[in-house]
């Protein structure tokens, strides 16, 4: 029983033990709303309603479940789901040391018992058998099952679990089945308004009112790129990147060129489509 899930406890920083207080945020992450999602939030998390985030890469979504943990004064344990991810990274292990054999909870326990907010990025990569826990936790019974001990961890009031999806990558083989989605209220997030993103790019980059409107017409523009063949538009974040590049001196044209065109595709045509709409803008 037990030996079979037995693992060396070496130094490896996943099986430490921490304490909870350590994912508090502990001050303000900036975030600039777009809609009403910060009030759909609170009320989805004062209700107990799970919350599924939708939309595309860098568009904000981490950064909105962190400001939210600061705001409703949550711990906030995010992990990166991929395909390697088992239910017992999730839950936890027993593990061998010095003194013997003890059980280790893993974060998603840790986060249920202390009442944290759980979120669990990008959950379509993680395997099967994790959806399995994320069912108990998301109904009315809100209870986590840890079958190698045998105990079912109930979720203390403040828990919420919160994840996210990118509709873009799916594929039927990887998508998540209804049972699982309709567990959860869906915000749909996307690539904010130009007034907004250039206030975000501003704010975040450090580069000034022009550029960063510059480099959010920039971003609109490429977004419309989609149709000719281009998989994914420049998110926010890499519009950051071109915005802190010019902050420290770097050309607008060369700094769009390295975190934007070549980020973006290693297809020679796309590469100049996306070229001649940077130089459209920064001439
Ligand atoms: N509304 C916003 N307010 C403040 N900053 C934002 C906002 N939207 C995007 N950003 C900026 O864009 C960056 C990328 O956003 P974030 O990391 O939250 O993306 P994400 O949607 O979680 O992406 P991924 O799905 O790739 O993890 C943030 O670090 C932040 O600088």
């Amino acid at each position: 029983m037990v030996e079979a899930n037995v693992e060396l406890l070496e130094d490896e920083p996943q099986y430490k033990e921490f304490a909870i207080e350590e994912f508090l945020v502990r001050s303000e992450p900036y975030y600039r709303p777009v809609s009403d999602e910060l009030e759909l939030f609170q009320a989805a998390y004062e209700q107990h309603i799970p919350v599924l985030l939708k939309g595309p890469t860098g568009c904000g979504k981490t950064r909105f479940v962190e400001y939210m943990a600061w705001k409703l004064g949550r711990p906030l344990v995010t992990i990166a789901c991929h395909e390697d991810l088992t239910a017992s990274d999730l839950v936890g292990r027993y593990l061998l040391d010095a003194q013997g054999t003890r059980w280790i909870d893993g974060p998603m326990t840790r986060a249920v018992k202390a009442g944290a907010i759980l979120y669990l990025d990008e959950v379509v990569e993680a395997r099967k058998d994790t959806t399995v826990l994320i069912h108990p936790l998301t109904d009315h019974r809100r209870i986590l099952p840890v079958e190698n001990t045998g105990n079912i961890i109930e979720a203390d009031d403040r828990f919420l679990l919160c994840i996210s999806y990118n509709p873009h990558y799916q594929s039927a083989l990887k998508d998540l089945k209804h049972s699982t989605r309709q567990r959860f209220i869906s915000i749909e997030f996307d690539y904010p308004p130009i007034d907004v993103e250039t206030e975000i790019v501003a704010k975040e980059s450090g580069c000034n009112e022009e550029q960063a409107y510059a480099l959010a017409r920039l971003g609109d523009k490429i977004r419309n790129l989609r149709e000719h063949g281009l998989a994914e538009g420049a998110s926010t974040r890499l519009l950051i990147y071109a915005g802190r590049l010019m902050t420290h001196g770097i050309a607008p044209r060369r700094a769009c060129q390295v975190a934007i065109v070549w980020t973006l595709s290693d297809e020679p045509e796309l590469q100049r489509s996306i070229e001649e709409v940077v130089h459209s803008i920064f001439e």
